[in-house]
């Protein structure tokens, strides 16, 4: 059977279109790199390709393909291991997807981005402009986690989330996320009857859905609960979002007629504003006065220091921090010009009390997002 809407006619028709695969598509049951899938998912991208769609290829992998040549049997638990698998695997990866493009005469140029390459205004443009240049020269991007630096605190998470902000970043059509497992299920289908869920509409349609947070291989990190989570965000950001098996690729990157399509919800947030809201991890919180509230949400004004109560957290200049009112329901999220260190002493002061070298906006407008509540 082939499944057919306007969201996977969205998924067909996408120009630009970002890719993602997970370690246990690329892999053996043994561990290591399976050369024959890892071919087979290219084929599929040449193919896209060749019908005249730029592709970005998201690719998880590496600690997996790290770990038989450093003869480790299984996925190790601490981050330095993890770490040094993942330096080892990574340039195996990057080998195989160099050697395998080259089948269809095509240059691959690995980017490999760290948390902060996308929430700091001076990374995020820089990734911005790599990655809209590779794509430019007809070079296939193919983007990891940089994990050889995530530490715990900064990491992404998990690749689904990763693609999710990438596809975001780069202004995609839509998003693929190619796993083991053909689609989504109300339930984890390696644990008995499960029904099938072709597509998604909105947010109602994955209540009761219950994802694994693990996935069947101990390879992968997210289990469904990280592809429903980035299907969820890709989708609010505008983006359509097909899930489908890896074995399914061609179908998935042509027809679109296999797997579960979420459909786009929402109007595009610029790109900025996006990572704002949804992306950035928060490093702090500041409390407004009743004043404050309605200037930066109502008004769209700068934050000043005359408006703030308290602040909480500890954060650095240029850190977003979360904007709560007087209750504590957070309003706005931004961009912080002070540290944490700073701040206190300043708050509740008017500007023009203020000495010369800390005359300046605590979060300036363009830098802060208001949050719809519902
Ligand atoms: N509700 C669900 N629907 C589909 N699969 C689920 C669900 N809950 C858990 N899973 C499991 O999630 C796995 C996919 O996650 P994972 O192995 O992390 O993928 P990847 O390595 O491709 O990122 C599937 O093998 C499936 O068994
Ligand atoms: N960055 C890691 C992958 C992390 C990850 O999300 O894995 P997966 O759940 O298989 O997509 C790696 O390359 O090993």
């Amino acid at each position: 059977m082939t499944l057919r809407s306007a969201t996977r006619e969205a998924v067909t028709s996408a120009r630009l279109i970002v890719v993602k695969v997970g370690s246990s598509s690329l892999t053996t049951a043994e561990g290591g790199l399976d050369p024959a899938r890892l071919d087979a998912l290219v084929d599929a991208v040449a193919a896209r390709r060749a019908a005249g769609s730029q592709v970005v290829l998201v690719s998880s992998g590496a600690i997996a393909a790290g770990l038989a040549p450093m003869g480790i049997p299984r996925r190790p638990r601490d981050l330095a291991t993890q770490q040094a698998a993942a330096s080892v695997g990574q340039l195996v990866l990057g080998h195989a997807y160099v050697a395998s493009f080259a089948r269809y005469s095509l240059t691959v140029g690995q980017v490999l981005l760290t948390a902060d390459d996308v929430v700091r205004r001076s990374h995020y443009r820089n990734a911005q402009r790599t990655l809209s240049r590779l794509l430019a020269l007809g070079i296939v991007p193919v983007v990891n986690e940089n994990d050889t630096v995530a530490t715990e605190e900064i990491r992404f998470g998990d690749n689904d989330r990763l693609a999710a902000l990438v596809a975001h970043l780069i202004g995609a059509d839509a998003l693929v996320l190619l796993s083991d497992v053909d689609a989504l299920y109300d339930g984890d289908p390696r644990r008995g009857a499960a029904r099938r869920i072709d597509e998604v509409a909105d947010a109602s349609d994955v209540d009761g859905v219950v994802a694994g947070a693990t996935g069947a291989s101990g390879l992968g990190t997210g289990g469904m609960a990280s592809k429903l989570a980035a299907a969820r965000l890709a989708s609010a950001a505008g983006i359509p979002v097909l899930l489908a098996s890896s074995a399914h690729a061609p179908e998935a990157l042509t027809s679109a007629g296999v797997g579960t399509a979420f459909a786009s919800a929402g109007r595009r947030l610029s790109a900025r504003r996006f990572w704002l809201a949804y992306a950035a991890e928060s490093a702090g919180r500041l409390v407004l006065d009743d004043g404050a509230v309605a200037a930066v949400v109502v008004r769209r004004r700068s934050l000043l220091a005359a408006g703030i109560t308290s602040t909480s957290g500890d954060f650095g200049l240029g850190d977003v921090v979360e904007l709560a009112d007087s209750t504590g329901k957070v309003v706005a999220r931004g961009v912080v010009n002070f540290d944490s260190t700073e701040l206190p002493a300043l708050i509740g002061h008017s500007t023009h009390h203020l000495p010369n070298d800390q005359r300046r906006e605590v979060v300036h407008a363009d830098d802060l997002v208001p949050l719809r509540h519902h």
